[in-house]
C-alpha cells in the first residue's frame, strides 16, 4: 500500500546545525505513526517540514504517492497542503472566536463554504469531539483539553487525509490529557492517517502502528512499537526512556 507520507534523505540546517540529518521515514497509510525521541532530536522540525510550514536543505516528502516538496521548493503548495490537517502543542484557537467559530472560520477561509453550510459541518464536527453543548463558548471559556479538542475539529473539518499532531498534550494537566487522547484513539481507530509527535509512552505502545525513535537528527530506531520497545533496547533508546519518561509509564512497555 502507498505510505500516507514518505521523507527520503531529509536534511534541514539551522545556521550550521543540521538539526535533520538525512532522515527516511514511511507512514503506513491508515495507521498511527509515533516520533519519539529527547528534547531537541529533530521531531517537530521533522512534523514542520511534513506539513510545509519548514522548507529542508535536502531530501524529498511524498504524500499519498505525490512529491510534496523536493529540496529548496514546494510543489503546488496549497492543493497538497490543504490535504494535511495539523493540531500544535499551543492550540492555536482564534480568541475572538467561539468553539464554533473557530472550525467554520476555517471552512469559510479554506473551503470557501457559505456562513450556514460551515456552521453546520463545523457543529457536526464538534459533535464528534464531544464538544456541540459548548459550542458558543470562547476559548478563555474552556479548558485547555476542550480547546485542544476544537483545534482537533477544525483541522477534520478540513477532510485531511493526513493529521500530524506535535505534542498535542504536553501544555494540559494529567487529568485533561485523557480526553485529547481518547479523541485521537477514537481517530486512530476510524483509519485517519496519523503522525504523532508524543512523550505519552502509554499511548505510544497501545495505539501505534509504527515508532520511529530520533536521535541527534537520524532516526536509529523504527518498527512495530514491539520490535522499537523489545529488550535488549538500543542504548540510546534507554537513556531517553529513563531521562524523559515517568517510571510509571516505562513500566506499561517493561
Ligand atoms: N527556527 C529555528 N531556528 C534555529 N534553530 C531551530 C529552529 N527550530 C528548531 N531549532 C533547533 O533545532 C533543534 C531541533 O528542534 P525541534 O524543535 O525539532 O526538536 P524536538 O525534538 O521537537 O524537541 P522538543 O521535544 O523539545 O520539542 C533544536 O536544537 C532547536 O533549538
Amino acid at each position: 500500500m502507498t505510505p500516507a507520507i514518505e521523507v527520503s534523505g531529509l536534511v534541514k540546517i539551522f545556521g550550521d546545525v543540521p538539526v535533520l540529518d538525512g532522515v527516511n521515514l514511511s507512514a503506513p497509510a491508515h495507521q498511527v505513526t509515533c516520533l519519539i525521541g529527547p528534547s531537541g532530536s529533530g521531531k517537530s522540525t521533522l512534523l514542520r517540514c511534513m506539513a510545509m510550514l519548514e522548507r529542508q536543505d535536502a531530501g524529498s516528502i511524498q504524500i499519498d504517492g505525490q512529491p510534496l516538496s523536493i529540496a529548496g521548493q514546494h510543489a503546488r503548495k496549497g492543493d497538497l497542503r490543504s490535504r494535511i490537517g495539523m493540531v500544535f502543542q499551543q492550540f492555536n484557537l482564534w480568541p475572538h472566536m467561539t468553539a464554533l467559530g473557530n472550525v467554520a472560520e476555517a471552512l469559510r477561509t479554506v473551503r470557501r463554504q457559505p456562513r450556514r453550510k460551515a456552521e453546520d459541518r463545523a457543529m457536526a464536527e464538534l459533535e464528534k469531539v464531544g464538544l456541540a453543548e459548548r459550542a458558543h463558548l470562547y476559548p478563555r471559556q474552556l479548558s485547555g483539553g476542550q480547546q485542544q479538542r476544537v483545534a482537533i475539529a477544525r483541522a477534520l473539518a478540513l477532510d485531511p487525509q493526513l493529521m500530524l499532531f506535535d505534542e498535542p498534550t504536553s501544555a494540559l494537566d494529567p487529568e485533561l490529557t485523557g480526553e485529547v487522547l481518547n479523541v485521537m484513539r477514537r481517530l486512530a481507530t476510524s483509519g485517519m492517517s496519523m503522525v504523532v509527535v508524543s512523550h505519552e509512552i502509554g499511548f505510544v505502545a497501545s495505539v501505534a502502528g509504527h515508532v520511529a525513535f530520533l536521535d541527534r537528527g537520524k532516526i536509529v530506531v523504527s518498527g512495530s512499537p514491539e520490535e522499537v520497545f523489545a529488550k535488549p533496547r538500543h542504548p540510546r533508546l534507554t537513556q531517553f526512556l529513563e531521562t524523559y519518561i515517568d517510571r510509571e509509564a516505562s513500566q506499561l512497555i517493561a
